[in-house]
């Protein structure tokens, strides 16, 4: 099956570090060989951190307002087009500072129901020192924006420590903790850190659709993993992920699956996918917001992947991508042979 392409949002506040950051990212990959794209967010009518951008990367622009307050359809449209046009082998969307990173992660996780990519992790980058202040005097809407890009960051990058003491850093460590218990910290000057630390940090393996094999090794035919259990953790659980991608091999269940969503944790509170069942004559597009389910029989133009993706805070995608590999492997020992008129 072909890799799914990964995505990156960079996320925090207007002048924390983004566009730093962002370069040594399109450094690192492209030492190794790889050709990233950028979609680019400004409030401005023009692109002044493009310009910082090597003229070699692939870039969409979307300017003269926030992603987060244009339709999140935008930014779904530019990385498809992106994607089709410059078939780049991975992307960073860096969001204008002000923007709510919650919308566009809900706008890439749309894109991945039509194309192969998949959201790998949030980074929001911090301003220690304006953080600092911000949580000292402990208002206004700024102080409201940087905690929610705090608190649903993959990772956080605590950015600008030259600019404050090490007592300080601690202490604004501590209030990073307190808002976003699961990200790993990263204390940095310039963003300077390892782009191979900062990425490994995004964990979740389960993000990475490479192992599936492997995780497919530890459940038995009836669906049990080889140690009895009904979930095989090969890696660590409760990763902090925003949003979990699961691209299916084969058609489920229908009823299975309806199960499956229904008893969906509470932490997850938004699904939506493509898939087929194997007792249905159709292909089934799903919604799921705050424990309501809705499926819609649709015949999508063009090639779709079947897809389900997952968004929410602090869930284990490893147990969810358990379950649906167990439910796909259970119509691969048992076809559906009667059809449901769905
Ligand atoms: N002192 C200090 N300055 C930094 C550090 N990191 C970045 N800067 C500077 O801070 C300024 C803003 O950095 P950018 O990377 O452009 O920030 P940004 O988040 O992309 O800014 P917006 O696009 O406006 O949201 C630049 O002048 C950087 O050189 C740091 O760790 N310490």
């Amino acid at each position: 099956m072909k890799q799914a392409l990964p995505v990156y949002i960079l996320s925090g506040f207007l002048g924390s570090g983004k566009t730093t950051l962002l370069q040594r990212l399109l450094d690192h990959w492209k030492a190794q060989g790889l050709r990233p794209a950028v979609v680019m967010n400004e409030l401005g009518e023009v692109n002044l951190d493009g310009l910082l951008v090597e003229q070699s990367v692939p870039m969409a622009e979307m300017l003269g307002g926030c992603i987060c307050c244009t339709s999140r359809g935008d930014l779904s449209t530019e990385l498809t087009t992106l994607v089709k046009k410059e078939s780049p082998d991975v992307v960073v969307i860096e969001a204008t500072g002000a923007a709510n990173p919650l919308e566009i992660v809900d706008a890439v996780t749309e894109t991945s129901l039509y194309q192969l990519v998949e959201l790998k992790g949030l980074i929001t980058v911090v301003d220690a020192a304006h953080l600092l202040e911000l949580y000292r005097s402990q208002q206004g809407s700024t102080y409201r924006l940087m905690q929610e890009q705090i608190r649903c960051a993959s990772v956080l990058i605590l950015n600008k420590t030259d600019r404050v003491t090490a007592e300080e850093a601690d202490e604004i460590s501590d209030v990073l903790r307190k808002w976003n218990a699961y990200a790993e910290i990263l204390p940095a000057v310039r963003c300077g850190l390892e782009p191979e630390i900062l990425l490994g940090s995004l964990g979740g393996v389960h993000l990475e659709g490479r192992d599936d094999e492997e995780a497919e090794e530890g459940i038995t035919e009836g669906g049990e993993s080889a140690q009895g259990t009904h979930t095989v953790h090969a890696h660590p659980t409760h990763d902090h992920v925003m949003a979990y991608t699961h691209y299916f091999k084969r058609a489920v269940n229908s009823e299975e699956f309806e199960q499956f969503v229904k008893e969906l944790p509470r932490d997850v509170y938004r699904a939506k996918g493509i898939v087929t069942f194997s007792d249905t004559s159709s292909r089934f597009l799903f919604q799921y917001a705050y424990r309501e389910a809705d499926f819609m029989k649709i015949t999508p133009q063009g090639e779709v992947p079947d897809v389900a993706v997952f968004i929410g805070e602090h869930f284990s995608s490893g147990e969810l991508r358990t379950q649906l590999l167990q439910l796909e492997k259970r119509t691969l020992t048992r076809p559906g042979t009667v059809r449901r008129s769905l």
